[in-house]
């Protein structure tokens, strides 16, 4: 969310209010699906308000709170609890919901998204916090409400609350890359659903549900555990976002399957000790394949940045000889890239503009170039910049006009506009190019850029600032354009 919104006081009350609709509307779920006379053991109301409160893109205002307080007590209203009951448990669900948006609130963005090989850490202690938090007014609330000892109050407060927060809170945290994608603001490496093919992507989802399946038809303490692999599975092939919603699928199939008795355990879960032991377990259970996902992300960020500084030109931020060389390669094994054309391009004089202005001055007409050239490109061009001052343009699918006409483009607009500097003097430069186009495909790279090369000399030659064609098996006569 922007930050205007934080300026906008009709925005800012938009959204409290949409926060307290989603309190209610959870809240009113929550009590719904409790057995009746009981304290709702399903109650996604508190992780769901994190979660919000978390996503927005600065901290909760008044408002919010305000609204948050409103959905929880108007749901519990019009449930017919009494005003002291309904403020008794708004309390308790607030206690938990502050500590846990607090510690979560203070986290390191990649801590906080789950991105982090040891978030998961940091996150059960977050979600075990917060549960504290409401175990301690569920401590004093629930005896006198429901009856029982604080000990046991705290216990069924606790457990209840990290269940909910560790099964539901990491979909949430990692909604924004959804979020991101349909509003078009995608980032690079942000958002896959998977990574792989089809078939690759089909697999572990269809293991997961095989595996659900076979849970219910051979029975018995183990069937929990079997859905593990699969899980991993998903964690090693999926996103981070897919996997915490498997994983929260995993968990509600697990506890409703048990509890209908689809799934037959063999050990009687009839009291209260022993479901909320089997909640946690189960929830617990789920943490292996988000940790796993967790440094499948971190992994996968580390990767992409080093492939980008392995195949970048750290000053000029296009591709360097190594990385232009294999996109060349990858473009030119596609039928559709012939004909193809490749300039070769080299600042004139560089040596003096170092000598005159410096080194650092050499440097601002190189970016400034790279800028430049880039700006006079198609989409789907490759621009690198092989070494010193010398860059190449791969053009697939280009006819050799239309890559003259580019390359005179180049030239004429960097002679036309002169490189700023940093002391505020402005330095004018050329370039001369050398063009080559080819139409048979299968013409390797290096040939083409060694003939190509070729041309480059004769354009110095002929006077620099210019173009000139090379050689090729289409074009048989070598000249300079002007
Ligand atoms: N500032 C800067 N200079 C570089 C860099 N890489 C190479 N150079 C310099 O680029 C210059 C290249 O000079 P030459 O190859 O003699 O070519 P030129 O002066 O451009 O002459 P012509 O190409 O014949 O027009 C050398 O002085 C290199 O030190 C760089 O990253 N930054």
């Amino acid at each position: 969310m922007s930050s205007s919104l934080s300026l906008n006081p009709c925005l800012d009350l938009r959204d409290a209010l949409r926060v307290g609709a989603v309190v209610f509307v959870a809240s009113i779920f929550g009590i719904y699906t409790a057995p009746p006379g009981v304290l709702a053991a399903f109650w996604p109301t508190n992780a769901v308000l994190v979660g919000l409160l978390l996503r927005r893109g600065h901290p909760p205002r008044t408002a919010h709170w305000l609204a948050a307080v409103t959905g929880y007590v108007v749901a519990d209203l019009v449930m017919g609890h009494g005003w002291p009951k309904t403020l008794m448990l708004t309390s308790t669900n607030l206690m938990g919901v502050t500590v846990c948006w607090q510690l979560l609130a203070r986290l390191p963005d990649e801590y906080r998204g789950l991105r982090h090989p040891r978030s998961m850490l940091r996150f059960v202690l977050v979600a075990m916090s917060g549960a504290a938090a409401a175990g301690v007014g569920g401590s004093v609330i629930h005896p006198a409400l429901y009856g029982g000892t604080p000990a046991y109050g705290f216990l069924f407060w606790f457990s209840t609350e990290l269940v909910n927060y560790i099964a539901i809170l990491p979909v949430l945290l990692t909604m924004p890359d959804l979020v991101r994608r349909l509003t078009g603001l995608r980032r690079r490496g942000d958002w896959h659903l998977w990574r792989g093919g089809r078939a690759e992507y089909a697999a572990p989802l269809a293991a997961f549900a095989g595996s659900l399946w076979l849970g219910t038809q051979l029975g018995g303490p183990g069937v929990i555990a079997y859905p593990i692999p699969a899980m991993l599975w998903c964690a090693l092939t999926y996103s981070l976002f897919a996997t915490a919603g498997i994983t929260l699928l995993f968990s509600m199939w697990t506890l409703l399957a048990i509890a209908s008795g689809a799934l037959v355990i063999g050990a009687p879960v009839d009291t209260p000790q022993a479901v909320m032991s089997l909640r946690v377990g189960v929830t617990l259970t789920a943490l292996a394949p988000l940790a796993v996902a967790s440094v499948m992300v971190a992994r996968n960020e580390l990767l992409a940045r080093l492939q980008h500084a392995a195949s970048h030109d750290p000053l000029t931020q296009v591709l360097n000889r190594g990385g232009f060389l294999a996109r060349a390669e990858d473009l030119l094994a596609a039928p559709a890239a012939w004909p193809a054309a490749v300039l070769m391009m080299d600042i004139d004089f560089f040596k003096k503009v170092n000598d005159t202005h410096g080194h650092a001055a050499g440097d601002d007409v190189l970016t400034g170039f790279a800028r430049l050239a880039s700006s006079c490109l198609r989409s789907g061009d490759v621009l690198g910049r092989l070494g010193g001052e010398e860059f190449a343009v791969l053009l697939p699918g280009c006819s050799v006009d239309d890559a003259h006409a580019i390359a005179e483009r180049i030239c004429e607009a960097f002679a036309a506009q002169p490189i700023p500097l940093a002391g505020g003097a402005r330095l004018h430069a050329t370039v001369s190019i050398g063009l080559g186009c080819w139409t048979i495909p299968g013409t390797p790279v290096g040939t083409m850029l060694s003939q190509a090369d070729g041309a480059l000399y004769d354009a110095k030659h002929a006077g620099r600032n210019r173009v000139a064609l090379a050689q090729t098996p289409t074009i048989d006569t070598a000249f300079v354009f002007r």
